[in-house]
């Protein structure tokens, strides 16, 4: 198997939005793609949220925290057999913390999320644009990729449309969005099968994405 021999750089998207390639190393990749297969296991498992206009997300989900459905936070598992929802380990805290630091190359802010989105991508799953606007707190949201690339859209925060920026995001990368773009409209039109994955035990093609948020919501 063949991996890119040119380091991709880091990149300030727009402002608050970076792009860290490679910011988990192997190591670290497979740790959290051992734990997204557990929590995809656990209980009822993952499953595509239906939305309100009763259409199916192609993306498979299960949270961490706080249960997000189509469009609210609950601490039970509501679309599902109403379970409580997965604890967030404290170690994934710990990692977002990190990577938010690292992003933003301050080592010196807080961030405690409460709340993660494991989403699983195969064949021809895709995420629309859409705007993480359910949390309370106005913090960044932090976000891993792991398996298969993707096509990842930045958009502005006014509209679903143009101006947009595409990123391509491997196995590894980060990207945090926050500050003046908290609210920017974001989404996945597709996977890049073609590419080179290391092996971290996803089946072929999948795609595992976790994004961090701080809901600060209460009980
Ligand atoms: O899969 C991704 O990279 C983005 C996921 C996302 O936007 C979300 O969970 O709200
Ligand atoms: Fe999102």
């Amino acid at each position: 198997m063949t991996f890119e021999l040119i380091a991709r750089p880091r990149r300030t998207v727009a402002p608050g939005v970076v792009h860290v390639p490679d910011w988990l190393d192997l190591d670290a990749q497979r740790h959290l793609a051992d734990a997204c297969r557990e929590w995809a296991a656990a209980g009822p498992g993952a499953r595509r949220a239906r939305l309100p206009s009763g259409s199916t997300m192609t993306v498979a989900a299960v949270c961490l925290g706080w249960h997000w459905s189509p469009y609210r936070y609950s601490r039970t598992r509501d679309d599902q057999d109403g379970s409580p929802v997965l604890p967030l380990p404290g170690w994934l805290r710990d990692l977002g913390r990190a990577a938010l630091r690292d992003a933003y190359e301050d080592p010196h802010l807080t961030y405690d999320p409460d709340v993660a989105l494991v989403n699983l991508y195969d064949g021809d799953a895709r995420m629309g644009q859409h705007q993480d606007r359910e949390e309370r707190a106005p913090d960044p949201v932090v976000s891993l990729s792991l398996g298969a690339a993707c096509v990842f859209r930045v958009g502005n925060t006014e509209n679903r449309n143009r101006p947009w920026t595409d990123l391509e995001l491997c196995s590894g990368d980060l990207v945090v969005f926050g500050r003046e773009n908290r609210l920017a409209y974001h989404g996945v039109p597709r996977l890049l099968p073609d590419r080179d994955v290391p092996d971290l035990g996803l089946p072929p093609g999948m795609r595992v994405n976790v994004t961090l948020r701080v809901t600060d919501l209460a009980d």
